[in-house]
């Protein structure tokens, strides 16, 4: 090939390239319906009253510490029921409310709805919460102190915000005369913190014992509204959790020789272990970026980026080794492009002059999607390189595969919708869950798992779930409120409202109106989309004359002369 040849080839591959990063970066924006607002000022807004704020503290001074599997305060979670009970007359003495209490802990409510041709969708959340670890804390981990409008407990984002939430909206909704065209199930399990076997999956189980084959969709504890946590992004970012990682905890067992620590050995049980954990920390997983849900995440909010992270957002397929290096830079963006691993617990030796007999550690892994659990642990076998440390499987779990969040996702959508009622600033994205919940126990129900918290948080705030100082503010709860009155209602329809080409015009107006000139009678929905689709010729006239007034009448300056229907065309 010759010089002039190579250059034109070269010049050729440049602007191939050129012309698909630029085609990714201008083309690659989502559905966004224009969604309503919830004001403060709406008649249906829930405001956050004494009453509503002093039953929330009184379920957060309540200490359900799920410890370990089967070891929980089952005292605690039968106090938590009897609050709910109470502080929640209309939704548990409503004809149109079943409660089930399964496993003695866990609830299962059933809102009937009147129309069984629509598939009913499950709202979960937990009633457990992790120990907490009281003289580490601003404020005592139970008691549910306000501080700078902050409310200080544990399980106030994790997550009885959601419980509590969740039923204060339905409380309201049945208090004003709410009747459900469409049936829903609300699932409390009381062991989430520790897997969920005995209640998430006891309901679950008991919903199949029903018949119930399928759910529309299932929205669960999850992500949450972030700010500041995505580079390049200024405004509220609302992730939906479309996956969730898996995990995979490993026991590290080193066989020693004990005697005295006189004459001690070359090395101890407790130096081969340390050394085989210093290795597996030296050596992180490599960035899986672009092969799992994140990927997703980054596509959607490219177009809220300055231009350069669009473009670099738009187009993973060149430039991941880029932003695979800067989101390892912080735990939380870190934690979403590879699997992590965790060295959770070390123990060894019996006193300080006696050598040790055996050392045990434990690593958790959380696992990428595109990982199998496998794959990790030759990994970790490879790095570790030492066959005096036997490693075994404590607890696993494979990843969960991504939910659908297009346009038309019924579920995703109603979702995405409600959270920009309520964070009108917000954008929202499919994301994936870093965490494991108890949507594992649901997944024959339904492939449209989705994982969100009402939560908002700012860099740092992630430290406080299962850490110290877990708090969230008056303001915030009263949107976690409103935001499951939007879900209840918002889900509440047969069909995803808006499916048209107006939010491509959403940047130009607020008044965008929908309306078809199309006469229509019982039975002709099913033409739109289906089969014998047509049109009267009366209703055609009908239609042109529309338009004709459509355009006479715009065409003032302001709301005087109505025209009147005397020009027929
Ligand atoms: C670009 C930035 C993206 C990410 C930012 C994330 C910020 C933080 C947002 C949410 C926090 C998620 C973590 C909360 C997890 C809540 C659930 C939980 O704690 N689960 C436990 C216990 C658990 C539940 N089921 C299982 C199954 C097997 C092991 C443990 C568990 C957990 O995950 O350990």
């Amino acid at each position: 090939m010759s010089c002039k040849q190579l250059c034109i080839t070269l010049v050729a591959i440049c602007s191939a390239l050129l012309v698909i990063v630029l085609v990714r970066t201008f083309t690659l924006v989502p559905r966004k319906d224009v969604v309503i607002a919830c004001k403060t000022a709406d008649s249906d807004f829930i405001k956050l009253t004494d009453q509503i704020l002093k039953r929330f503290q009184k379920a957060l001074q309540i200490d359900t510490i799920s410890f370990k599997r089967g070891e929980y305060n089952r005292d605690q979670l039968l106090l938590l029921g009897s609050h709910l009970q109470k502080s929640f007359p209309v939704v548990h003495s409503s004809p149109l409310v079943k409660l089930d209490i399964i496993a003695n802990y866990s609830r299962l409510y059933t809102i009937s709805g009147s129309n069984t041709s629509l598939t009913p969708y499950l709202l979960t959340a937990h009633l457990d919460v992790v120990p907490a670890i009281a003289e580490e804390w601003e404020l005592p981990p139970f008691d549910a102190q306000i501080k700078d409008e902050f409310i200080y407990a544990r399980g106030a984002i994790d997550f009885k915000q959601g419980i509590m939430g969740i039923l204060e909206a339905l409380e309201y909704l049945l208090s004003k005369g709410f009747k459900p065209n469409r049936s829903f199930y609300i699932g409390f399990g009381h062991d989430e913190e520790v897997t969920g076997v005995d209640g998430a999956r006891a309901i679950s189980q008991e919903l199949q014992s029903r018949g119930l084959k399928q759910v529309e969709f299932l929205l669960d504890e999850g992500l949450a509204v972030l700010n500041g946590f995505i580079p390049g992004i200024k405004k509220p970012v609302a992730l939906i959790g479309i996956g969730e990682k898996g995990f995979l905890t490993l026991k590290l067992y080193v066989k020693g020789e004990a005697g005295h620590s006189s004459m001690p050995l070359k090395e101890t049980a407790i130096g081969i272990l340390a050394k085989a954990v210093s290795k597996i920390e030296d050596n992180p997983l490599p960035s899986m970026l672009g092969y799992g849900p994140e990927k997703e995440m980054l596509e959607h909010l490219a177009h809220e980026m300055p231009l350069a992270a669009r473009i670099v957002m738009s187009n993973l397929w060149l430039f991941g080794p880029i932003v695979s290096w800067f989101f390892s830079q912080k735990p939380p963006t870190n934690a979403i492009i590879r699997t992590v691993t965790s060295v959770t617990m070390f123990n060894g030796g019996v006193k300080t002059n006696v050598l040790p007999s055996d050392a045990t550690a434990y690593i958790n892994h959380r696992i990428h999607p595109a990982q199998s659990l496998q794959e990790i642990m030759d990994y970790d076998r490879a790095v570790i390189n030492d066959d005096r440390v036997q490693i075994s499987v404590e607890d696993s779990m494979v990843a969960a595969a991504g939910s659908p969040s297009g346009e038309n996702d019924f579920g995703y959508q109603i979702i995405s919708n409600s959270i920009r009622q309520i964070w009108t600033n917000a954008t929202t994205a499919p994301g994936m869950m870093i965490g494991n919940t108890d949507t594992k126990h649901y997944k024959d129900f339904t492939k449209n798992i989705y994982r969100f918290s009402p939560t908002v948080m700012f860099p740092g705030d992630e430290k406080r779930f299962h850490g110290v100082n877990e708090r969230i503010s008056k303001n915030n709860y009263e949107q976690a409120i409103n935001f499951y009155y939007h879900i209840i209602v918002n889900a509440d329809k047969r069909l995803l409202m808006g499916n048209t080409d107006t939010r491509h015009y959403a940047m130009f107006t607020k008044n965008i109106y929908r309306f078809c000139p199309t006469v229509m009678f019982l039975g002709d929905e099913k033409r739109f989309h289906g089969i014998n689709e047509r049109i009267s010729k009366k209703n055609y006239e009908q239609a042109i004359n529309f338009y004709y007034h459509v355009i006479t009448n715009a065409d003032q300056r302001s709301l005087i002369n109505i025209h009147q229907h005397s020009d027929e065309l």
